[in-house]
């Protein structure tokens, strides 16, 4: 077969192969991208996109819910669900739409839908065509995790793209899975006006924070009427034609439950298992991850990983990022590193859970000393001002330099006021600034001056 000569080919139309393969392109590389699904990737047309203006709608029905806490008279809020459905369509549409547009425009650059498959270090097919480019680079990110449960493979289960094309609110909604999409699509649904029970396998909550902010996002969950069950091991699911059956072991013993659907959400694989890897000389991890250098080269020469596919933090900003550095160190002649960079993260559960740099836990776990300045939102004039004072800041302080290390901020718009916090880490302010800083009152970022009091 005849191979077409490309100068760079990027797998994957997500978060970082659309901008890398644009940048290939301008740079004036003949450039192929290949997409076997929609450009914009899980974030655009299945993840952060349908899902925050979902959670935005769901904050909208919490509101009619209070409004009696407000003075406001109204009744309980009835959802159109296909009205809902229709303005997530729409955003996902416009991103998704914008994004191909802006593709087409860029010369040197070929957009070919289908799913790419490597047959050799350097080649690609696609379709009936076979590509080859000394630079390849893998943007395939991530799937959801299917786990291996009894019945489940028999029973109408939803994921996170699925569960956003429904057009009713499910009577009793059946979680698996207590992490990011779990509790973000939990507490939605309960808005929206499920009965909704999450399973956690693990028994520890969000183990990835301290306790004190996993504790007090627990409470807030359950406060919201959410049935949290921790140390919860879904062993099988069944169907009788209406409602779902769940039979789950816990340290005490098995029991059953009922609903009317079922959400999997225990983590993500890998899209490696199709993509030919083994012919292209390319490694991955036991979970099959691509393995990479801190400057994302893979075991492959000449093969480049970035984004979910590589492992570790998956988020849509780091796959940007891994753009920017292959973009620094391929094009513009860099030398960048993965290692040290920033990684901060926001939950949005409301309130959000905005976090950067170190917690507390992992300070002590390697034995960084430092301050913990603390303040419960209930401090915070503009929470109370608008009855959202559920949550608490904390951040870390070197007694030393008195440079801030990290920051957790469960409260109200937290992802912004954790984007200031980190602001001030990137420009080397000190806790000491923060405090004196002349901020304008009322807003949430004045928190900043009493944190750090
Ligand atoms: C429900 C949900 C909510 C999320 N919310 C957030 C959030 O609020 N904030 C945040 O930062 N992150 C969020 N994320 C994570 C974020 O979506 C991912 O980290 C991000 O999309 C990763 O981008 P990527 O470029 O690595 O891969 P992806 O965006 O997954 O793109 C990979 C692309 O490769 C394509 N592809 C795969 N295999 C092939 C192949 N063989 N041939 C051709 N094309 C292929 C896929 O179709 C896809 O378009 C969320 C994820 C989910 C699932
Ligand atoms: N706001 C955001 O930035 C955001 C939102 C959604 C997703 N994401 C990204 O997507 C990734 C995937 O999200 P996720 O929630 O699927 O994964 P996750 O890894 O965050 O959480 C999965 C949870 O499921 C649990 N689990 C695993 N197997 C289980 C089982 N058999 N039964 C019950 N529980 C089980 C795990 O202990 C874990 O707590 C996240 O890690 C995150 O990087 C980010």
């Amino acid at each position: 077969m005849r191979k077409e000569a490309f100068d760079a080919i990027v797998i994957g139309a997500g978060q970082g192969g659309d901008p890398l393969a644009r940048a290939f392109a301008q740079s004036g590389k003949r450039t192929a991208l290949i997409e076997r699904a929609a450009v914009g990737g899980t974030c655009v047309n299945y993840g952060c996109t349908p899902t925050k203006t979902l959670v935005h709608i769901a904050k909208v029905a919490n509101t009619v819910r209070r409004s009696e806490e407000y003075g406001v008279h109204s009744s309980a809020p009835e959802m159109d669900m296909l009205k809902v459905r229709e303005l997530k369509r729409a955003i996902v549409a416009d991103f998704r739409d914008g994004t191909e547009a802006k593709i087409k425009k860029v010369a040197n650059l070929e957009l070919i839908y289908g799913h790419a498959r490597f047959t050799s270090p350097k080649t690609v097919t696609v379709g009936p065509r076979t590509l080859q480019a000394e630079t390849i680079c893998v943007n395939t990110g991530t799937r959801p995790l299917i786990p291996p449960v009894e019945g489940l493979d028999k029973v109408p289960y939803l994921d996170n793209a699925s569960i956003m094309e429904l057009d009713r609110v499910p009577d009793s909604l059946l979680i698996m899975g207590g992490g990011y999409i779990g509790l973000e699509f939990g507490q939605m649904y309960a808005r929206f006006g499920s009965r909704v029970t999450i399973f956690e396998h693990g028994t520890r909550f969000l183990p990835r924070e301290d306790r004190d902010v996993a504790d007090e996002v627990l409470k807030i969950l359950r406060e919201d009427g959410i049935d949290i069950r921790l140390g919860y091991n879904v062993k099988r699911v069944s169907h009788d034609g209406a409602r779902l059956h769940l039979g789950a072991e816990t340290a005490n013993g098995k029991e059953r439950f009922e609903g009317t659907d079922l959400l999997v959400a225990v983590g993500r694989r890998p899209n490696t298992d199709d993509l030919g890897i083994e012919l292209a000389g390319i490694e991955v991890d036991e979970h099959g991850y691509i393995k990479t250098d801190p400057k994302l080269k893979t075991t492959a020469p000449g093969i480049f990983a970035l984004g979910d596919v590589k492992g570790g933090p998956a988020f849509t900003h780091i796959s940007y990022d891994d753009f920017r550095l292959l973009k620094e160190n391929l094009i513009d002649g860099g030398d960048r590193k993965i290692t040290g960079r920033p990684i901060p993260y926001c939950m949005f559960t409301d309130p959000q859970l905005g976090r950067v740099g170190l917690s507390e836990e992992e300070a002590k776990k390697n034995g960084i000393d430092c301050k913990v300045c603390k303040m419960p939102m209930a401090n915070v004039a503009r929470a109370l001002e608008m009855n959202e004072s559920r949550g608490f800041i904390k951040a870390l302080v070197d007694p030393g330099t008195d440079k801030i290390l990290g920051a957790a901020v469960l409260g109200v718009e937290g992802g912004e006021v954790m984007s200031m916090i980190e602001l001030a880490m990137l420009g080397g302010l000190t806790a000491t600034d923060l405090r004196n800083g002349i901020l304008a009152h009322p807003t949430l970022s004045e928190l900043l001056n009493n944190l750090f009091m």
